[in-house]
């Protein structure tokens, strides 16, 4: 019989807090920015990837959820599946003749996402960092999640940050073949695991600008995109890199909610204007804003900072002991269906609306109050690691090679 040629890789989502908006290259996938990201914990949300070369194979073929995804000539899937056999050939087959050619086999690649795809909640980033985790896996590289990143970049340029737990930034670099854009670890996870997460998921329909031509619409038409990149990012990255090391929550909450405002801005900036957030994002800002200033008032400091990506969800970073407040909070005005709330860390014992509560002091007219649904759902994860190896029992390709039927 001859060799099977798999492996099974998983792979987090992240979600930046000094957002990536605007390519100087858009083959390569160059950033007119750097960036940065906090990665969530792949025990929530994950995308998860079988990749298998075999010499009986036609043709590199694809499955998303189950789907045949067509791998377009030129493309950016099939870029990324290029150069991960040009890297198997240079790393490990010139250099040592008696390795299998498995450069030269197509590719048969199935994955699967536990959360919605193309919802705006980062699925492209978790998706292309699996794709390219796995085939690393299959092709035994010798090489750094910084090179595997650079290739997750050309897939889409959030996915280059996923390669790396914890805490990572995207340099934006300045050598034209993008040699040096990169994702390069900040802190790991275990320096400052109290970080969690809360996504609100505010809409899981497929957005209406994509990232990728609402942000060159950007680059093309908004002048304030220019005094952003030149003058408030550099300094920025600086001083949110500074404050994770120093684990001092006040000034990464504050540059995190300031970013997210000034992204929206520039989308707002662009020609014809982009809206990515809506009325129940934005009352979301506002229920953050007074909890904040109620404890800032009594001489506490930040205990939240809400980001939004290109579409209305909200993700809310906090210390992990003031996620059960937030989430009494978020309920109060946004009440949850049964089981639209998965309770990963067993903070309640209750149905979770039955929870809401306003802290004392909080003033209640900042929003109105919305019906079930406005928040179709709430996730409460936290900080998390880098992409993992799985073994063949977490295989989603089946004996021939094609995926199994999801049960
Ligand atoms: N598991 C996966 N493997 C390979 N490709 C994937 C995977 N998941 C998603 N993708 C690719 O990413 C595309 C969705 O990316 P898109 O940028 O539209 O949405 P998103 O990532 O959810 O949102 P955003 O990046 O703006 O937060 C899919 O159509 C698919 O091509
Ligand atoms: C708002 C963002 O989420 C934009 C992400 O853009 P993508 O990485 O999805 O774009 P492409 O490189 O064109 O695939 C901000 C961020 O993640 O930094």
């Amino acid at each position: 019989m001859s060799p099977i040629y798999q492996a099974t890789a998983s792979a987090p989502v992240n979600i930046a807090c000094i957002k990536y908006w605007g390519k100087r290259d858009t083959k390569l996938i160059l950033p007119t920015n750097s960036s940065l990201s906090v990665t969530l914990d792949q025990d929530h949300l994950r995308s998860t990837t079988t990749s298998r070369a075999d010499p009986s194979f036609e043709k590199d073929r694809l499955w998303l959820n189950g789907k045949e995804e067509e791998i377009k000539d030129g493309g950016r899937m099939s870029t990324c599946i290029k150069e991960m056999k040009r890297l198997r050939k240079q790393e490990v087959e010139d250099k040592n003749p008696a390795e299998p050619k498995l450069s030269s086999f197509s590719v048969h690649i199935s994955s699967f996402n536990n959360f919605p795809t193309a919802a705006g909640l980062a699925s492209s980033a978790s998706g292309f960092a699996a794709l390219v985790s796995s085939l690393a896996q299959l092709y035994q590289l010798p090489v750094s999640p910084s090179t595997l990143s650079l290739i997750a970049r050309q897939g889409s340029g959030s996915a280059c940050r996923s390669l790396y737990g914890g805490f990572v930034a995207w340099e934006m670099g300045s050598a034209v073949d993008g040699s040096d854009s990169l994702a390069i670890e900040v802190a790991p996870q275990s320096h400052w695991p109290d970080i969690h997460a809360l996504i609100c998921v505010v809409s899981d329909d497929k957005k209406g600008t994509s990232s990728t031509s609402g942000m060159q619409r950007t680059v093309e038409t908004s002048p304030l995109l220019q005094h952003r990149i030149n003058h408030v990012v550099p300094q920025r990255m600086k001083d949110i890199s500074t404050a994770i090391l120093a684990r001092d929550f006040d000034s990464f909450a504050r540059l995190t909610m300031a970013d997210s405002n000034q992204f929206h801005a520039v989308a707002l900036d662009t020609e014809p204007p982009i809206f990515y957030m809506n009325d129940v994002s934005r009352s979301i800002i506002s229920l953050i804003v007074e909890y904040n200033r109620l404890s800032l008032a009594a001489g506490g400091g930040y205990k939240a900072a809400y980001t939004y990506d290109a579409g209305p969800n909200a993700v809310i970073y906090a210390p992990k002991e003031n996620i059960k407040e937030i989430i009494q909070l978020i309920v109060s005005y946004f009440p949850q269906q049964k089981d639209s709330f998965k309770d990963n860390f067993n903070l309640f014992s209750a149905d979770v609306t039955s929870q809401a509560k306003l802290p004392a002091g909080f003033n209640e007219n900042v929003a109105k109050r919305f019906d079930v649904g406005a928040v179709k759902g709430l996730i409460h994860t936290r900080v998390g690691d880098g992409p993992r190896k799985l073994g063949d029992e977490e295989s989603l390709l089946n004996a021939e090679g094609f995926p199994k039927t999801l049960a």
